[in-house]
């Protein structure tokens, strides 16, 4: 097994700030994986001196796509092994992961996918990394865990590439993720400076809108700085260690308290939870707040806002931060649900587009057509920035939609697609408002 050479700083400090004797506890792979990452790299960057993924063609990109391809056919099997290794070396850190290790396996190989997608693409790699850097933080990873991770992670491939595993497949591999840890652990560093791993929050209000929607409010233990339309992490006190994204449904309060909306969906552990259990007096857990679905002030153009589901949470946040702002900007809100009923939030939405002559909100229910359609029945919208926020399939949709109506992909922001991959530099890996 090869020794990952890290010279990884912050591993070092670390070990010297005493990390376990061996100094080589184990990073939560999960982690990798984990974070849904946004931003523009322009958004993103600390400005301090990360190292950076070199740009342009890399002979190590192509080598690591290599590797993807061959182990994709096994991807269960290559992730559950790089698992047993880690807790076969490293018992003691099986309790740091959830109960059901089944997310986790398949955020590993996305997280993969994206670091191999992206690596010729220095600023949205290093955004993406830096984010994950920072939401660790919550998770108490150490940067002594990262080349036990990354020892786990080179033996699984060795195992499972066999075919295109080499010695410069390796030393590409070793490459990248010491690079990937390095601007992970300056990242965390960096924001630790700036801000606490995590926040407590407790329950002051649960209104169950539907039988399975809630409507839940929280006072977190100290400010909690974010932007309207961006969304946290949540983790509650049934499901230790299992994390979802959550979109806050209102822009900054003056009394601090943060509102999210709840969908309970089948096999959905925190969303059950928080629907059918969470009470006022409950106190969860939250990461840091990540997203770029944000309001851009510098610019007049209206606003095309398409939330489905318990998608609207999020475009309700946007509506209220343009009414701060006194922007006198056109909001056109397109508020989709599979019927009537399903349009839990509409009386909220009404009262708000009474109270403001700039905004329209329009409900679209799947009996009078899909939410992406019938945004084309209006417009035109090239003085629109859009933003959609919804099921996948709807922000899939909704953005060939849009595009094909002649709306620039830099004037389209979402947060949920599963795949950074497949998006632009604004993608995010892993859905919001999720089970
Ligand atoms: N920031 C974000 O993007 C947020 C995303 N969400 C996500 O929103 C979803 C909400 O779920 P539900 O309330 O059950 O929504 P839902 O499944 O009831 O669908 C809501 C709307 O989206 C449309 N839609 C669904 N699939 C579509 C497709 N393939 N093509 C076109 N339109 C489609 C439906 O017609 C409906 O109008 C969850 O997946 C949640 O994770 C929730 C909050 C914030």
């Amino acid at each position: 097994m090869p020794r990952i050479p890290l010279s990884v700083r912050g591993a070092e400090r670390s070990c010297q700030a005493g990390a376990t004797a061996d100094g080589r506890r184990l990073l939560d792979a999960r982690h990798m994986m984990d974070a849904p990452t946004t931003g523009t790299a322009a958004e993103e960057s600390d400005g301090e001196a990360a190292p950076r993924i070199p740009s342009g063609p890399s002979p190590d990109a192509l080598l690591i796509r290599r590797t993807l391809a061959e182990i994709a056919p096994a991807a269960d099997k290559v992730t559950s092994y790089f698992y047993a290794l880690l807790f076969v070396r490293h018992p003691e850190l099986r309790s740091m992961f959830p109960p059901a290790m089944d997310t986790q396996r398949d955020r590993l190989l996305k997280a993969l996918l994206t670091a191999a997608e992206h690596l010729d693409d220095a600023p949205v790699l290093t955004a993406y990394l830096q984010h994950l850097g920072r939401g660790h933080r919550k998770y108490g990873t150490q940067p002594a865990h990262y080349p036990a991770v990354g020892e786990a992670l080179i033996g699984a491939l060795t195992r499972y590439a066999t075919l295109t595993w080499d010695k410069e497949s390796e030393a590409a591999w070793v490459r990248t993720y010491t690079t990937i840890s390095q601007i992970m652990i300056d990242a965390a560093a960096e924001n630790e400076r700036l801000a606490p791993a995590w926040w407590h929050a407790e329950v002051v209000s649960h209104d169950l809108r539907t039988p399975d929607i809630a409507v839940v409010t929280l006072r977190p233990d100290q400010p909690y700085p974010f932007l309207a339309g961006q969304y946290t992490t949540l983790e509650t006190p049934w499901w230790p260690r299992v994390w979802r994204h959550y979109s806050f449904a209102s822009a900054p309060r003056p009394d601090g308290l943060l509102t999210l909306h709840v969908k309970a969906v089948p096999a959905g552990w925190v969303s059950n939870a928080l629907v059918h259990h969470a009470r006022p007096g409950d106190v969860l857990r939250l990461g840091p707040p990540a997203g770029s679905m944000t309001v851009d002030h510098s610019t007049d153009n209206g606003l095309l806002c398409l939330g489905g589901g318990t998608g609207i949470a999020p475009i309700k946040a946007l509506v209220e931060d343009v009414a701060e702002h006194g922007d006198r900007r056109p909001v056109e809100v397109f508020y989709g649900a599979r019927s009537g009923h399903d349009l839990y939030d509409i009386d909220t939405m009404m009262r708000l587009q009474q109270t403001f002559p700039w905004l329209s909100v329009r409900p679209v229910t799947e009996d009078q057509a899909q939410l992406p359609d019938a945004v084309r029945q209006y417009g035109p919208w090239n003085e629109y920035e859009a933003y959609l926020s919804g099921p996948p399939g709807m922000i899939r949709r909704g953005v060939d939609t849009l595009r094909r109506i002649g709306i620039p992909a830099e004037r389209i922001r979402h947060d949920s697609f599963e795949d950074l991959a497949a998006t632009s530099a604004v993608g995010a890996a892993g859905a919001v408002g999720g089970p």
